[in-house]
């Protein structure tokens, strides 16, 4: 068990020399553990010779032009401690802080809205968070690109706009390795004037010291292995250029945030034994490293040969550091592993002299959504292991009962020694299957679709934030992606004139997307530099006769770009709805829907659980079991993700969204939906509301072509001229949905007066969005329709009107007979009624799972049976890549399309 770094060779590189020089022989420079243990600085020789720096608690110094003044500007302590640390790092300048982050935000600050960062994708968390709250608030544009191939980094160069690189390495937990020597080469080259920042901390200085390969700024997180016993908090910011040094040193005086005169202390006192304690950590790092991968664990760590950064890192660094990670293949075996160790503490963190064990995925990564996650190429099941000074013995010997006890090893007698126990095919499948959803996107066609809407409250008022009360009609599109690989991007919506368009992907204004770091949400606010683009670009030739398929395209390619715009696949996209666009009943929230979750699965920006594992049946096929007929199988979290981007395309098709119809699409069922930020009363957001499944509506399309966007925004219009009497009907539309909201719940009310209830509120808010002005003659027709005798029913317009679709509250008593007649009536009008049920599904992604049954002639799958890979090795991708879905998807009828899609096999919902 030889230490990688051994003290009798020289370290990489020279430290200065002992002072002063002797004039008998000239003497060698101290080594590491020698300067480490060695606190002197000549400039500020203590009074009394006290062999360890005193702490000067103290807020203010007496005296006018002193040293010192206030403590925030300087403390003697720091002085000391910073002396050090430069002096241990090789850096002509230290500047210590309150912690690792702090000392980035100092760094940050250099940055002025506009700059450009280029910064890893597999950073630490609390990085990320930095970078996405600086880029909503500075205005700085963050590239994150995978910097273990520093090709990845060239192409975001920019001479003048990139103003800094942020580098780790090895990172935390996988130990990818950056050349951050080769990037910084690199990166000055193309834009002399980038600060290459360099996140030291899984290293420390002892055996890494980036300033010496390129890098303009260096920081650690002290807290770490520079202070060693995880009992303070602080950042250290390291730099050889006294020009950055100003810079940085004034913000940290401004702010306050330099480290406190007892913390600056400990850290001082932590140094001392940086390198002892780095020499026995790393030396029974890579003990536990080689334990681990002789088991058969896949180990990441760059001590191990087949690390595949470790030629990189044994160029830039002097030893592989103490925290190593290992797979166990499966999840619950992993957390029984970390459970059942004993000296090896669970907690976040690392570099303390204590050993640490903890899942990534479950503790320090959680915050991070699942499926970026997995595209980042996390493993749920990662074991991160952060070594610590205990005897190496006693640590493997924990470890192996850990493992022992969870039943990831077993002693193999023939062998005479623990082998792995690779976890049963069934967890084994389920993670090619979950794995499925992940890797092979780009080849998988993704067919989804999306419910329709009706509204029966509240229509335009939810806009300014009154209550809607809304539900999904059985009414749907459909969406399907099919790979293409030859770097064009199309799209075909079969039922707005046809409309089919191709794009070359490379042609797109690529130079116009302001990317969004790794888990940001789009902002608020639409980019409308970026629409501008699209439209004068992509879109520029498309003439106004087609204007409803360019604004479907605007929305498409508008999220295209921002969610491909690392990855870039070539792909086409189809639209088809059973349900009539541009009528009221939400055509456009659920086309949002269904281009939002295909662009998001093709990016890899979401993912689907795998289903739960497979038993046995008997036959040699194992059977995947999806409770609920598919329902609540895509988790909320993922349906949420899905909505905020579905509302993005909302807004390019509608310019001032409520978000109703986008929920609904999402969600299904029935809501109680209220805009966040303007809420009249009551709390934002939205409520699933009970018996509504049950009520029968009756839609009537009057076929009069109508505008949402116009209409939503006379509406605007009319509250910006008329306001006392648009806000008394916002407040009296709010009372009705209240009121229909109570009578639904009321156990009291039976269902008779539950539905003379609502059927008065129809009428009463109908009249309301008369007085709106958003009513159109033919609708009026279609109301006297349905109340003349015999009918006597209530209607009222639903969605924007103005044209659109009326809705009909039909009784339970009500005869079939006189539907029939009023459907006839109405038919006679020259309008189209149709009979929905309502608060269906929402979301659905047909399973990825099995391949889809596209009938005798492809004869791959049994309808309804969801048939997993047979074996964990297959790729399923071969039987998923084929674009038989797609023709198959556009010939389909009309009137076919619904029972086609529902037959293709299993769907997965909301
Ligand atoms: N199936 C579809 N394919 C492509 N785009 C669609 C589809 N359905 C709706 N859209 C888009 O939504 C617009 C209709 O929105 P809107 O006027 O609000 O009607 P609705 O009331 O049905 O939501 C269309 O002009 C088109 O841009
Ligand atoms: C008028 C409004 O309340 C509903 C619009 O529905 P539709 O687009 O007409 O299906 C607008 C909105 O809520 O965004």
């Amino acid at each position: 068990m030889a230490p990688t770094i051994d003290s009798k060779v020289p370290p990489l590189h020279d430290l200065p020399t002992p002072e002063p020089e002797s004039p008998m022989r000239s003497r060698k420079p101290y080594r590491f553990s020698t300067l480490c243990a060695t606190v002197e600085n000549p400039d500020q020789k203590d009074q009394y010779g006290s062999s360890s720096v005193p702490i000067y608690q103290s807020a203010t110094f007496k005296g006018v032009g002193n040293a010192y003044d206030y403590s925030r500007s300087g403390n003697p302590t720091r002085s000391h401690l910073e002396h050090h640390i430069a002096k241990i790092s090789s850096a002509a300048h230290a500047m210590t802080v309150s912690s690792g982050m702090a000392a980035l935000d100092i760094i940050l600050r250099l940055l002025k809205p506009g700059d450009e960062i280029i910064a890893g994708d597999d950073l630490y968390g609390g990085t990320n968070r930095l970078l996405t709250y600086i880029r909503a608030h500075v205005g700085v544009i963050v590239h994150h690109v995978d910097t273990t191939d520093p090709t990845s980094v060239l192409p975001f160069i920019h001479p003048t706009k990139t103003a800094m690189v942020l580098l780790e390495s090895p990172t935390n937990p996988l130990l990818k390795i950056a050349d951050i020597a080769a990037i910084s080469k690199d990166v000055k080259e193309r834009a002399p004037d980038a600060v290459i920042v360099v996140d030291n901390t899984m290293m420390s200085p002892y055996l890494q010291r980036p300033l010496e390969h390129g890098a303009d700024i260096v920081y650690d997180s002290a807290t770490k292995y520079l202070s060693g016993h995880h009992d303070l908090m602080a950042g250290v910011i390291t730099c050889n250029r006294d020009d950055l040094k100003k810079q940085m040193a004034f913000t940290i005086n401004s702010v306050g945030n330099a480290l406190a005169p007892n913390d600056c202390f400990l850290l001082l006192r932590g140094t001392k034994t940086l390198a002892l304690r780095m020499d026995r950590q790393q030396a029974t790092s890579q003990l536990v490293a080689t334990y681990l991968h002789g088991l058969g664990f896949r180990t990441h760590y760059p001590g191990l040969p087949d690390h595949p950064g470790r030629e990189i890192h044994a160029r830039i660094a002097a030893g592989n550091g103490a925290v190593l990670s290992f797979e166990t293949g499966d999840k619950e075996l992993s957390e029984r592993v970390v459970g059942g160790a004993r000296l090896w503490g669970i907690s976040v963190s690392f570099g303390c002299v204590n050993s640490l064990i903890s899942m990534p995925c479950v503790m320090s990564h959680a915050s991070i959504d699942p499926a970026t996650r997995a595209a980042r190429g996390l493993p749920e099941d990662l074991i991160r292991l952060c070594v610590g000074i205990e005897d190496p013995v006693d640590l493997i010997d924990d470890l192996e009962h850990a493992l022992i006890d969870a039943g990831a090893i077993k002693f193999d007698a023939q062998q005479n020694k623990y082998t792995r126990v690779v976890p049963s095919t069934n967890d084994a499948l389920n993670r090619a299957v979950e794995k499925l959803g992940m890797d092979g996107p780009d080849e998988h066609e993704w067919f989804v679709s999306a419910p329709g809407k009706v509204i029966l409250f509240g229509e335009h008022a939810v806009v300014h934030g009154a209550t809607a009360v809304a539900a999904s009609v059985d009414l749907r599109c459909y969406g399907l992606t099919s790979p293409r690989g030859d770097g064009t991007l199309s799209v075909h919506f079969a039922d707005i004139d046809d409309f089919y368009h191709e794009w070359d992907i490379e042609a797109l204004p690529w130079d116009a997307v302001t990317p969004l770091g790794a888990g940001e949400e789009h902002p608020e606010v639409l980019d409308q530099a970026l629409i501008d683009a699209i439209s004068a670009g992509p879109l520029g030739h498309i003439g106004e006769e087609t204007k409803h398929a360019k604004t479907a395209s605007l929305a498409f390619l508008y999220m295209y770009l921002m969610l491909s715009y690392a990855r870039r696949p070539s792909f086409h996209f189809t639209a088809r709805a059973t349900l009539p666009v541009g009528a009221g009943l939400g055509s456009s929230a659920s086309y949002s829907t269904c281009a939002a979750s295909a662009l998001l699965l093709v990016n890899r920006a979401i993912a689907l659980p795998p289903p739960s594992a497979p038993t046995s049946t008997g036959s040699d096929v194992p059977h995947v079991h999806i409770s609920h007929q598919g329902r609540r199988f895509i988790p909320p979290r993922t349906a949420e993700h899905v909505n905020r981007w579905a509302f993005v395309a909302e807004k390019i098709l509608h310019g001032n969204p409520s978000g109703v119809d986008n929920s609904v699409a999402v969600f299904g069922g029935a809501l109680a939906y209220t805009r966040a930020g303007f809420a009249l009363g009551g709390k934002a957001g939205m409520e699933p509301i009970q018996g509504f499944k049950s009520l029968k509506f009756l839609l009537t399309n009057s076929m009069v072509p109508r505008d949402t966007k116009k209409l939503v925004a006379g509406v605007g219009a009319l509250k910006d001229s008329e306001p006392d009497l648009v806000d008394g009907i916002l407040k009296a539309i709010q009372e009705i949905s209240i009121e229909a909201r109570r009578a639904l719940a009321d156990p009291e009310l039976s269902r008779t007066e539950v539905l003379s209830v609502l059927s008065a509120l129809i009428d009463e808010n109908h009249r309301h969005l008369v007085t709106l002005e958003v009513s159109h003659p033919t609708l009026e027709t279609i109301r006297s329709t349905t109340a003349a005798a015999p009918y006597e029913l209530s209607t009222k317009l639903t969605g924007a009107g103005g044209g659109g679709c009326a809705v009909t509250l039909v009784p339970d008593n009500f005869r079939d007979t006189a539907l029939n007649d009023l459907m006839i009536a109405l038919r006679g009008e020259k309008f189209v009624p149709y009979l929905t049920s309502v608060g269906g599904s929402g979301l659905g992604v047909l399973s990825p799972y099995a391949p889809p049954n596209l009938g005798p002639a492809h004869d791959n799958g049994v309808p309804g049976q969801v048939t997993p890979p047979q074996t964990p090795n297959m790729t399923p991708r071969a039987s998923m890549g084929d674009p038989a879905l797609r023709l198959a998807f556009e010939k389909q009828s009309g009137a076919q399309l619904a029972q086609w899609a529902d037959r293709l096999g299993r769907w997965l919902y909301v």
